[in-house]
């Protein structure tokens, strides 16, 4: 049986409370003492059929140590700001990973590091790469070259359910909710490849049973975290778009994972919803769960990450503390080469977000340039390769 005292997500802080305390992780951060992400195994011995065979059923609890905002801040305020920089306490370390799609090289990232138990957040332009790393380092797409790691263990030749076995899950830019399941099921599904699913298991219906009973209790758990239990007997395809999101992430809770990887989250979903998915992803963090995710809106970015890491062309071409991203040249440029022509994002205010808003403070700082040399306006026909220092737009 899982031992109950052991803690994980939903158990030691409240979602919307504040954060858990935490045990001193980033106060010790040398790399051994503090990737110790515990895995607890608990063993039921059964007794199946004649032969008396007896199998082992691992139920998965992990041990999360959460960082308070001034941990994180201590963190990283020791951190690089360039591509590949090393983490103090590094739960992800990818070297020279690469896909190739035809003549495109759709990833070539040589060196990366992902700090435990903070919110990276991954952005860059479109057909930066994100989705194919995401993809690769997770186990949905095999890569050409290169080798990554989950607390030092390596992760490459997996796929997807051994790699969420081993404590790393992802969500999809496209919510791959199940319609003509209800809602529950389509959480208890994120338990598959965890529990119950060798075939003994089946042969044993007593130890089935007692698993379905925990998968389910675990999944209604969930359904109430995210406020949707008044929806667990509808068919997944009567929510919306943004409760699929919160459906999603539900899902990928249901293996306790150490560390999740969202793509777009918030692509998709109404405004009221895009509040609560951020309250719940920082919760998640603030639990002790590691948390990747892509983003375009540049407000989601500096509101919630504690770092963000940029992908252009494949590359990983820098890496900041979100409120330094603007004074980034390689930022801004990747943002721009070859994008003009991008379609311009406004929000429901009129003010410029993603891509958009970037550009706009690149603008913004060429004309006060201009402006400040005695210029007139209409000489602005082109931005300087290398402007100003950008401002924030005070958004
Ligand atoms: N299955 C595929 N077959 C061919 N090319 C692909 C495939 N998947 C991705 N690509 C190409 O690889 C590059 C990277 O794509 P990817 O979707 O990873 O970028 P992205 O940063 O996630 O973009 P977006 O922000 O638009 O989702 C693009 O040029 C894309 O067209």
């Amino acid at each position: 049986m899982p031992d109950d005292s052991t803690p994980r997500p939903g158990r030691h802080s409240a979602p919307d409370g504040d954060p858990a305390p935490s045990a001193g992780r980033a106060a010790s951060s040398e790399r051994g003492e503090a990737a110790a992400s515990v895995e607890v195994t608990a063993s039921v011995e059964v007794t199946a059929g004649p032969s008396s065979d007896t199998m082992t059923v691992r139920a998965t609890r992990r041990d999360l140590t959460a960082l308070s905002a001034s941990d994180r801040s201590r963190l990283f305020a020791g951190v690089t700001a360039e591509p590949g920089s090393p983490k103090p306490d590094p739960i992800i370390v990818v070297d020279n990973i690469s896909r190739t799609f035809g003549g495109i090289k759709a990833v070539q990232v040589d060196h990366l590091e992902v700090q435990r138990g903070a919110i990276t957040g991954l952005i860059g332009p479109n057909g930066a790469g994100k989705t194919t790393f995401f993809n690769l380092i997770t186990g949905f797409d095999k890569p050409d070259s290169g080798t990554w790691s989950l607390n030092g263990d390596p992760l490459g030749r997996m796929v997807p359910h051994q790699v969420a076995r081993r404590g790393m899950v992802r969500t999809f830019q496209l919510t791959k909710a199940l319609a003509k399941l209800t809602v529950l099921d389509n959480v208890r599904l994120g338990a598959a490849g965890q529990r119950g699913e060798h075939f003994l298991a089946a042969l044993a219906p007593w130890v089935w049973r007692k698993q379905e009973a925990e998968i389910t209790d675990r999944a209604h758990e969930l359904l109430r975290r995210f406020k949707l239990d008044a929806k667990a007997g509808d068919f997944a395809g009567s929510l919306s778009g943004g409760q699929r999101k919160l459906l999603e992430m539900a899902r990928a809770l249901m293996t306790d994972p150490e560390i999740v990887m969202l793509d777009e989250p918030m692509a998709g979903v109404n405004p009221a919803l895009t509040q609560s998915l951020l309250e719940h992803i920082k919760s998640l963090r603030d639990e002790g769960v590691t948390v990747v995710f892509v983003e375009h809106d540049m407000d989601v970015i500096r509101d919630i990450s504690d770092w963000v890491v940029v992908m252009a062309q494949g590359q990983v071409i820098a890496e900041s503390l979100p409120d330094r991203l603007g004074d980034n040249e390689a930022v801004v440029d990747a943002y721009l080469g070859g994008h003009h022509d991008q379609a311009l994002e406004f929000d429901d205010q009129g003010r410029p977000v993603g891509a958009t808003a970037v550009l706009a403070e690149k603008v913004e700082a060429a004309i006060e340039a201009t402006l400040e040399e005695g210029g007139d306006l209409s000489e602005v026909t082109e931005l300087p390769p290398s402007a100003p220092e950008t401002k924030e737009s005070g958004r």
